[in-house]
């Protein structure tokens, strides 16, 4: 077995990997979800939300652009509605992105407030971080985890300066990043140009969803989003050429998401049509996502293998790709060099 062997799976979960695109409660397993609903029905027998194993069956995966983002606001978020559930599910997606081979994560998620229960959107913030420091101060732990917040394209402009306050005060708690996240058929996003002025200017990075669909695609919403001097872009489907060079001469870290764009048929045609076909031979880091993997079911070890297996990659192009998306991550020079050396040191080429 040499680094030029063909990829297997074994090969793409022994590799260490690096998750830069994952939203929380979209990252939350059926099993565990199923979990979630368990305990409340003992709780409360009387619970009127279906079994997640019934609402969202397993194989299920053939989610679009306009059955997905209803998922959340009319299942997901009524079944992970109080603190230990919410607790319970981040615990969970940890473990899972862990036992995947994942070295390093950063998480995203939208402040979520739940008055039912008394709980704000600092409890939610607060609540997600302890798990995510707890996670990582563990030294059995092989995964570091880290957050980015994210404003929603349907938020009021204060609901998006209360996002920046709160990535503000939780920065030295973990905190690494803002979002720009939603269904990319909603909202205007120029309202929230300062939000993210302010949280550049606290020393926060910043992410932004891109090009998702061709309703968020127009010249004036791009043009909008670069001027904001992001970080990193997510997904960057329908991108022209011109804005493919802007992103390229700011040398800005794409991430992208194999599956969930197939799946969600955000992209014409299958694997082999994906845009990481073109961004893969560009200078700038590309960081493989799985976006949502309890929707999509595609852990990153999936991903990558599938990029092997449709753009012929073999397993030293597969490891050089996971090491690239070091130079795009949101945390300062300690976790780069540990990040640098984990791959130094990596020679599971084979078993
Ligand atoms: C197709 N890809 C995507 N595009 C845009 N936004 C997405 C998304 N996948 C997920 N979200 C956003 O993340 C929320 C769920 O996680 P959190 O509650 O924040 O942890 C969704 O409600 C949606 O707003």
């Amino acid at each position: 077995m040499t680094a030029e062997c063909p990829v297997d799976v074994a090969f793409t979960r022994r590799l260490p990997k690096i998750e830069l695109h994952a939203h929380l409660t979209g990252s939350i397993s059926r099993d565990c979800l199923h979990d979630i609903w368990k305990t409340k029905k003992v709780q409360d027998p009387e619970l009127d939300l279906a079994d997640p194993l019934v609402a969202i069956p397993h194989g299920k995966v053939d989610y679009d652009i306009t059955t997905f983002f209803p998922l959340f606001s009319s299942y997901i978020y009524k079944l992970c509605s109080d603190l230990p559930s919410i607790e319970y599910s981040t615990q969970a997606v940890l473990r899972d992105f862990q036992s995947d081979g994942v070295v390093y994560v950063e998480l995203r998620t939208t402040p979520r407030a739940i008055p039912g229960m008394g709980v704000t959107k600092d409890h939610y913030v607060k609540t997600v971080l302890d798990v995510l420091r707890a996670h990582t101060d563990n030294s059995e732990n092989t995964m570091r985890a880290f957050l980015i917040l994210s404003i929603d394209r349907r938020n009021s402009t204060a609901e998006a300066e209360e996002v920046v306050d709160l990535a503000v005060k939780y920065q030295s708690a973990g905190v690494v990043g803002l979002d720009l996240c939603g269904d990319p058929a909603k909202g205007d996003v120029g309202i929230f140009a300062h939000s993210f002025a302010r949280a550049k200017a606290a020393g926060l990075k910043i992410t932004l969803h891109f090009a998702e669909s061709e309703t968020s695609a127009s010249d004036l919403e791009l043009q909008t989003l670069l001027s904001w001097k992001p970080d990193r872009l997510g997904h960057v489907i329908h991108v022209k050429e011109e804005f493919r060079r802007m992103i390229e001469q700011q040398n800005i870290g794409v991430e992208l998401c194999l599956s969930c764009n197939v799946h969600a048929k955000m992209i014409t045609g299958t694997y082999s049509d994906h845009h990481f076909g073109m961004w893969r031979h560009s200078k700038v880091p590309v960081a493989l996502s799985t976006d949502d993997v309890g929707v999509f079911c595609s852990p990153l070890s999936q991903e990558y293998y599938l990029a092997a297996q449709h753009f012929g990659l073999r397993r030293s192009e597969i490891r050089a790709l996971c090491e690239r998306a070091v130079e795009s991550i949101f945390t300062g020079p300690y976790e780069h060099m540990r990040l640098i050396k984990l791959y130094a040191g990596w020679d599971g080429w084979e078993v």
